[in-house]
């Protein structure tokens, strides 16, 4: 059997004093009224596989309300491995552990990834272009432990190079952070560009099934203009860039251009679908890119994701809601929230874990 998450445990973590949660294989709903915990639940799923999550929570948040120490624990199991993923929170710092030793988030990620789809993803296309590069970015981040690597090194580059510009630096020490600042970036580049291919081929497949007269696509579009397709190339691009904005950038005091200013552009029929798409339109690209991210992790790893859909069900109309289910196939292991069951289809049902969240389970 293909690695799978089959029991969930948190002790003092967020709303809960004590909960577990076992995991059905294939689907599991977890239903409940509001405010009962299940997005709390799919947040430990989405930090215990992914390493961090869509909330960005501190310790103290993650904590319960006035507990000293609370924990989080997911057991992975499959093709001959069990795995035990923790997260452990106390005295305001939170750590994680792999098989009961401490690690880091690189630690626990990559083993399972999860793709979460949730309501704050549905106005990805419209909001600002860092939306989209972090969505990329997140799911690079799973897949490819260099590409972690090469954009924390990115932003870290980018932070400190942004003080050194506020500064007034001398000319060669800026020199030095520029070169640093191309080399990082030009692979980040490449990274992000090759991940969007991957992307992109199953992200207009599953669009035009959910809407089969329309055209859509998706483009890298660099503030450095178009790209090379060499690593080389690109870090010569940029160190131009970076010496026609100095005077700019000393101005203004940041970098102006580079993968932290880069666009992820969708276009419907040829049109910017941020200015021209519909909201029914921006949400099936949302549900396209999500569906695509299933199938790159699929492509590159050969078994699916976890995929963690949050109180999605309300928010589609009958006919995404279908799409998507019906794209829920019976290897890929699937949480569900929900307020209503009457959302979902009794075929789902009869072969899904129910588990009402806020009873006993
Ligand atoms: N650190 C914490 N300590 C105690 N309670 C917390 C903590 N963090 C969050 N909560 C509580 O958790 C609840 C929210 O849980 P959650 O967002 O998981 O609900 P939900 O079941 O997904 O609801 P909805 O269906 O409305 O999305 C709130 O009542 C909030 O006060």
């Amino acid at each position: 059997m293909t690695i799978a998450a089959t029991e969930l445990s948190v002790v003092q973590y967020r709303s809960f004093a004590e909960y577990a949660l076992r995991l059905d294989p294939h689907v599991t709903v977890l239903v409940g009224r509001n405010a009962v915990g299940k997005t709390n639940l799919v947040e430990a799923l989405q930090l215990l596989t992914a390493g961090s999550s869509f909330r960005k929570p501190s310790s103290s948040e993650l904590l319960r309300q006035g507990a000293p120490a609370g924990r989080a624990r997911l057991l992975l199991e499959g093709e001959g491995r069990r795995l035990e993923m923790g997260l452990e929170l106390a005295e305001g710092k939170r750590s994680f552990t792999r098989n009961g030793k401490r690690t880091t988030a690189s630690g626990v990620r990559g083993v399972l990834p999860s793709v979460l789809f949730c309501p704050d993803d549905l106005d990805m296309v419209k909001r600002s272009a860092s939306a989209r590069r972090a969505a990329l970015d997140s799911f690079g981040v799973q897949l490819n432990d260099q590409y972690a690597k090469l954009l924390s090194t990115y932003e870290r580059t980018v932070e400190q190079r942004n003080n050194l510009l506020r500064d007034c630096p001398p000319a060669d020490l800026l020199e030095v952070w520029d070169e640093s600042l191309a080399v990082t970036g030009a692979q980040l580049l490449m990274h992000r560009r090759a991940l969007l291919a991957r992307i992109r081929g199953h992200f207009v497949e599953v669009y035009r099934a959910i809407a089969p007269h329309e055209t859509p696509d998706v483009a890298y579009e660099s503030t450095l203009g178009e790209l090379g397709d060499e690593r080389e190339a690109i870090a010569e691009q940029f160190r131009r860039e970076l010496l026609a904005r100095r005077a700019d950038e000393l101005r203004r005091g940041m970098t102006l251009v580079g993968p932290h200013r880069d666009e992820i552009a969708f276009t419907i029929d040829g049109r910017a679908a941020r200015d021209f798409g519909s909201q029914g339109q921006q949400r099936s690209i949302v549900l396209a890119w999500k569906i695509a991210e299933v199938q790159v992790t699929r492509d590159i790893l050969g078994r699916p994701p976890l995929l963690l859909l949050d109180d999605v069900m309300s928010e589609l109309d009958a006919s995404r809601r279908e799409a998507i289910m019906g794209f829920v196939a019976d290897d890929i292991q699937t949480v569900i929230t929900t307020t209503n069951l009457g959302y979902f289809t009794d075929r789902v049902l009869d072969r899904a874990r129910v588990v009402h969240v806020g009873t006993s389970n």
